[in-house]
This record gives structure tokens, C-alpha cells and sequence, in this order.
């Protein structure tokens, strides 16, 4: 079977800084796809590529084999995006946000409109569909975002931290919706730091740090019958600087501190 993913030697530098440095990222079709690395690890860049974001420097991808740059039209069809820093119309209620979505994708109106009414439904967001998403609580713009990127049912979905300053109750709404969505055959893929999530909730990891993918296959394989977390510490943490060097100030008493020596031009 054709790969979700596949991307081939992505490389993306900014100025004298190498944000991606050759990434042979694979995701197979039906997989719940976790992307985890530590901060500044390249993975925003990465998605930003494969989705056709952010033109590479040099590499390739492809999404159900279609290629990210020579095929745009037959990729975007394919995927659903939820972006860093989801922008939205905000001037829009949340019904109008997906109405407009479904129609710019060219679904007829009576679906655009019994889909969205579900997914507002699903999403727990059918009191406030009325409510400009300028007005929105984060969470509720996560859920009206997701609900957004799934309207046309695509083949490949992209979070990039997708359950980032959501609450519990909202981020089992949106695993659920998620789980529902693997389970037909699509694909998930999302970023994320939040290990005991990612160990949860995918069947597959890739793990990123300094540009490159240091790990990636099945999650079993990638902990090796440790936790992720501590699978992760392995293949990311060895090179990172000691955690408890410096910082002897920090919760010092404050009459335990020197006091600052006056200079003369303090002194009247
Ligand atoms: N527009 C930009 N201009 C300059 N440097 C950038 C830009 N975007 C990203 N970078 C740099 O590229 C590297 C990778 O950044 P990226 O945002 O892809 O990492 P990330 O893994 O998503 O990090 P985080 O987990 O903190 O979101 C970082 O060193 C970052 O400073």
C-alpha cells in the first residue's frame, strides 16, 4: 500500500540556520502518526513543507503518492490541516467558518450544511455555532479548527499540537473524533510534547531533534520496551545540557544573598 506520508532528503534553512536537514519522514496509510522532538526540533517546518506551506530548499513529498509541489491541487484534496497558530476568520460564527470551508472546497451546500451541523454536534459546539469565533475560548478554536480541516473527509490529516491549552474534557472530545477517524482507514499525524498523549493515543512515532528524524517506526519498536518518555530522554536528551548546572541563585533565601555594594554615586 501506498504511504499517507513519504517525504525524501526535506531541507529548509533560514539565513545561516538549518531548520530541517534532510528529513526522510514515512507515515503509513491508517496509522495514528505521533511527531515528537524537543523544542526548535524542525517539526513545525517539516509539517509546514509536507503540507505545502512552506516551499523546501531542497527534497521531496508526497501525500498518498501525489507529489506536495508538482500536484498541488490532488494534495490539497487530500488533506486537512490544522496549522500552528490557527488563524481564522474571525468575523465568522463558527457555522459560517464551516459553511464558507465546505463551500470553498466545492461541497454541495446541503451536505456543507448537514456536515457541519454533525461536526458542530460531535465538537460539543452546537450553543455556540451562533457566536463569532472571535469571541471563542482556545479550546473551543481548536475544536472549531478541527472540525474545519475534516469537513471534506480528507485522506491525511496534520495537527501541529493540536491539544495545546485544551481541557480535558475538550481534548477527550477531540481524541475521540480522532480515534473515529483512524478507525474508517485515514490518517493522523501530529506534533506534539506531550508523551504520555502521544504513547496513548498513536501507533506510530517519529522522533525529530536537530532537523533530523532519529527515530521512527511502530511506537513499540521506537520505545523499545522502555516508556516513551524515557525512550525519548534516550534519543534526544544525551546531548542537551546539564539541567542542574547554574541557576545556585534561584530559591536561595534572600537574606542568605550578598548585598549589592553601593558605589558612590548612590550615597548622597
Ligand atoms: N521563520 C523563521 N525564521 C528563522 N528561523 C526559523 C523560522 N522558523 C523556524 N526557524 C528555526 O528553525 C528551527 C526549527 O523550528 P521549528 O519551529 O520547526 O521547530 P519545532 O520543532 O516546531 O519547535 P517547537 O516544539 O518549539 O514548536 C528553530 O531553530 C527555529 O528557530
Amino acid at each position: 500500500m501506498t504511504d499517507a506520508v513519504r517525504s525524501h532528503g526535506l531541507y529548509k534553512r533560514y539565513g545561516a540556520q538549518v531548520a530541517v536537514a534532510g528529513v526522510d519522514l514515512v507515515v503509513p496509510a491508517g496509522s495514528f502518526a505521533g511527531l515528537v522532538g524537543p523544542n526548535g526540533a524542525g517539526k513545525t517546518t517539516t509539517l509546514s513543507m509536507i503540507t505545502g506551506l512552506l516551499r523546501p530548499d531542497g527534497g521531496q513529498a508526497a501525500i498518498d503518492g501525489f507529489d506536495v509541489w508538482r500536484d498541488p491541487v490532488a494534495v490539497k484534496a487530500r488533506i486537512g490541516v490544522l496549522p500552528e497558530g490557527l488563524r481564522l476568520f474571525e468575523r465568522l460564527s463558527g457555522r459560517e467558518l464551516l459553511l464558507y470551508n465546505g463551500r470553498l472546497r466545492g461541497i454541495p451546500k446541503a451536505d456543507v450544511e448537514q456536515r457541519a451541523g454533525e461536526l458542530l454536534a460531535v465538537m460539543d459546539l452546537t450553543e455556540a455555532a451562533d457566536k463569532l469565533v472571535v469571541d471563542y475560548s482556545t479550546g473551543m478554536r481548536k475544536k472549531i479548527g478541527l472540525a474545519a480541516a475534516l469537513l471534506h473527509n480528507p485522506s491525511v490529516l496534520f495537527l501541529d499540537e493540536p491539544f495545546e491549552g485544551v481541557d480535558p474534557v475538550s481534548s477527550n472530545i477531540l481524541t475521540d473524533v480522532l480515534r473515529r477517524f483512524t478507525a474508517s482507514g485515514s490518517t493522523v499525524i501530529f506534533s506534539s510534547h506531550v508523551m504520555d498523549l502521544v504513547e496513548r493515543l498513536c501507533d506510530w512515532v517519529s522522533v525529530m531533534s536537530g532537523g533530523h528524524i532519529v527515530a521512527q517506526g511502530p511506537l513499540e519498536q521506537v520505545r523499545g520496551g522502555s516508556s516513551l518518555n524515557e525512550a525519548f530522554m534516550r534519543l534526544v536528551g544525551g546531548s542537551r545540557a546539564d539541567g542542574e548546572a547554574g541557576l545556585t541563585w534561584l530559591g536561595a533565601k534572600h537574606g542568605d544573598q550578598p548585598q549589592a555594594t553601593a558605589t558612590p554615586q548612590d550615597t548622597p
